[in-house]
């Protein structure tokens, strides 16, 4: 009698990911430049790669760099745009190999500003650039054609990571439980940093196959979202007098969803980076009176942070 297997496959994705790309688009003089980090996997007929070692279904991952930087250099004409860049290349995988059904394409897009200069009418140079920031712009797109190669299914979500920001007053954080471990005190002026993570969701999408790439629709006024939600966040976080972590965020993502009709959930995921107020009696120096509100000298603490995190998502109706 063979044994009963006790254990099967039951999940399985597999792909390339951090290939770097950079990219030119010369209009004449007046250059576009991105770089991209790119993920790319699949998921599909691929059980007997691990079930029975079978590599016939496998594709290697050099060759998965050859697609990526091929549609970058020369087949996708949204290689400016992130999300449709990422609909474009997923669409590839689930079209082409007949036993792939989903593909999960991720980019990370690095800032690369214009430096401003002072030339004739020109108020940015053509083609010099500097990083202005460490945050990225981040997109995530799943190519689904499990309902068939001609009824692909998009889905489409976007966002910003690492986005450092710190104000030095307008945050208290009063009115919490108080029980035997409660140490913290009740403040009302801190310090609030954050670096944010946003992640914003956008209703599915009919897709068309690479071939018709001019047919290639996306939900949104695209090119405004990615900087009106930038906008956005820092903005509700400078002006608000915030009354916690949680109560800014949920302002931030309400002011996203009212600003955007095609945006459906909105994630914020915030870590709050605590500065601790440095007790200088011992050099003769009264930093902590009235107790911290008055403090001038902080050490940042990088661990242990706090972490918040909430989706709110589009009232359906
Ligand atoms: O804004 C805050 N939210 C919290 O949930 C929390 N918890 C904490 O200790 N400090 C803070 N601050």
């Amino acid at each position: 009698m063979p044994n009963k297997p006790l254990s099967s496959l039951t999940a399985a994705r597999y792909g390339k990911a951090k290939v770097r790309v950079f990219r030119i688009v010369r209009q004449d003089k007046w250059h576009h430049i991105v770089e991209y980090n790119v993920e790319a996997l699949l998921e599909g007929d691929l059980e007997s790669s691990y079930t029975e070692a079978d590599n016939s279904v496998v594709r290697v991952f050099t060759s998965l760099i050859r697609v990526i930087r091929r549609y970058l250099a020369k087949i996708s004409p949204y290689i400016l745009n992130p999300e449709k860049f990422a609909l474009h290349l997923g669409t590839f995988f689930v079209s082409k190999y007949a036993h792939i059904h989903k593909a999960f394409v991720t980019i990370e897009q690095l800032r690369w500003a214009r430096i401003p200069v002072e030339k004739g009418n020109l108020k940015e140079h053509p083609h010099a650039f500097y990083r202005d920031g460490d945050d990225k712009r981040v997109v995530k797109v799943e190519v689904d054609a499990s309902k068939g190669k001609d009824k692909l299914v998009g889905r489409v979500s976007a966002g910003i990571s690492d986005l450092l920001v710190l104000k030095s007053t307008g945050s208290k954080f009063e009115g919490f439980i108080r029980d035997e471990y409660t140490t913290l005190v009740e403040v009302d002026d801190r310090i609030f940093s954050t670096s944010v993570d946003l992640e914003y969701t956008f209703s599915e999408i009919a897709l068309k196959a690479p071939g018709d790439a001019g047919k290639l629709q996306f939900v949104a006024p695209e090119q405004e979202v990615p900087e009106r939600a930038r906008r956005a966040t820092l903005e509700v976080f400078a002006e608000d007098e915030s009354a916690s972590v949680q109560a800014t965020l949920y302002k931030m993502a309400q002011r996203i969803i009212a600003e955007n009709v095609h945006i459906q959930t909105v994630t914020y995921t915030l870590p709050n980076k605590h500065y601790i107020p440095v007790d200088m009696k011992y050099i003769g120096v009264d930093n902590l009176t009235p107790y911290l509100s008055k403090a001038e000298v902080f050490t940042p603490v990088a661990a242990p942070s706090g972490l918040i995190s909430a989706t709110i998502s589009r009232k359906q109706g």
